[in-house]
């Protein structure tokens, strides 16, 4: 039997560290977001002054005992956590129960008139609405009339460097870091690329589905929803399914809600992208494109751990295409892998061809070459595997 690696899971405790940062100091700075992005009344205020103290100083406290996931949270780790330092258990997990606690300090799960608002919506609305949407839009018109192989590299990249744009990465990163790279010294680049193993993927038929499970709303859900619209569009695959997270999660991660924002956007603007907003419209009314929020979606596991009926879901399509960096450390398993580690063999598991298309923003990664892995450090000082300005195409399950 072919060994499966393993290595170190990833824990936030070690002062100094990336994991360390996110909890010390991010999770602080998105209760201070979420409180300035509405009119919260004392209790709400009360509820993040508590969650703020036991994230930053306390311990992992249970879920009310009539919260409606509770027995889906105890089962995904919180009956051997809780009364634990949110730095000695998993990085992934933390970070996960963090959001669970901070939507409930807002009212999002009521019953309440909070319920069901978006602490993040304002923030993922002022991007969709930036000009600097639009001209990423307007860039459409000059693909029209491209031949098919020249579009679609454009748009698969299009999606793969849209990770970038993702709010919660932006409150910690150096604006540098999170704009387009430090100039003149790490040009964005894609570090490992099998980008014809995912083309040669879907059938030339165009009998295939498409599984995508998005990331980010606002400006990576956009490129996403125009790759599929094209292939869809160009007969590249028949069916697409978008999966989406069922409720608001790591700041700017897409909802249905998001869907809709991000659709109707589209159909509204103005050039060659209304009509990728309008077959994305028709796609969804006749059934072609669907939108999935699956539970797990917004679990703090690994891919590994994923239910049966998810498993059946993915198996179900011809490829699946994970977007961005926490897709990514979910799919992999959030572990200090040698960055040699062959990403076949940590995805092993997965249930059909798998690709991820990911910007680089933890230190998690796999499947690169020795001679990229010395290069980088040499020149770069770890700054590349979370800086946001190295990518990576990888296929595996082919
Ligand atoms: O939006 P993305 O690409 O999933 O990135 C979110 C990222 O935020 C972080 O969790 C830190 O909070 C990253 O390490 C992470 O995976």
């Amino acid at each position: 039997m072919p060994e499966i690696p393993t290595a170190p899971v990833l824990l936030g405790g070690e002062p100094g560290s990336f994991p360390h940062g996110v909890l010390a100091e991010r999770h602080p700075a998105i209760i201070r977001q979420v409180r300035e992005a509405f009119p919260y009344g004392p209790e709400q205020h009360r509820a993040l002054d508590a969650l703020l103290e036991s994230c930053t100083a306390g311990v992992i406290e249970p879920l009310p005992a009539d919260a409606h996931d509770r027995d889906r949270w105890q089962a995904w780790g919180l009956a051997a956590y809780e009364g634990r330092s949110w730095f000695d258990v998993p990085w992934l997990w933390s970070e996960s129960y963090f959001y669970r606690l901070l939507l409930d300090a807002v009212g999002y799960f009521g019953p309440g008139p909070w319920q069901g608002i978006d602490p993040f919506r304002p923030a993922k609305l002022a991007e969709l609405d930036a000009p600097d949407t639009d001209e990423e839009l307007a860039a459409l018109d000059d693909l029209e009339g491209a031949a098919d192989a020249e579009r679609s590299t454009a748009l698969l990249h299009g999606s793969l460097w849209g990770n970038r744009a993702d709010l919660g990465f932006r409150l910690s990163a150096s604006s540098a870091d999170a704009g387009a790279g430090r100039a003149g010294q790490d040009a964005p680049r894609v570090i490992a690329d099998d980008s014809d193993t995912l083309w040669s993927l879907l059938p030339p038929s165009g009998t295939g589905t498409l599984c995508l499970v998005a990331d980010n709303a606002g400006r990576e859900l956009v490129p996403d929803l125009l790759l599929v619209a094209d292939l869809l569009a160009h007969g590249r695959v028949e069916n697409a399914v978008l999966h989406v997270k069922p409720y608001p999660y790591y700041v700017s991660d897409a909802t249905t809600a998001d869907v809709v924002d991000a659709v109707r956007r589209l159909t509204a603007a103005p050039g060659a992208v209304r009509g990728y907003g309008r077959r994305l419209w028709s796609a969804m009314a006749d059934g072609r494109l669907t939108v999935r929020a699956h539970p797990f979606s917004c679990s703090p596991l690994p891919y590994a751990e994923m239910p049966g009926d998810l498993r059946e879901d993915f198996a179900a399509g011809t490829l699946t295409v994970l977007k961005g960096d926490l897709n990514y450390r979910r799919l992999v398993g959030d572990r200090r892998w040698p960055p040699t580690t062959p990403f076949g063999d940590v995805t092993g598991y997965f249930p059909g061809p798998v690709a991820a298309l990911r910007t680089l923003k933890s230190e998690v990664v796999t499947g690169l070459d020795a001679r990229t892995e010395a290069a980088l450090d040499a020149t770069e000082d770890g700054h590349w595997r979370t800086s946001g300005t190295h990518a990576v195409i990888q296929v595996s399950g082919a």
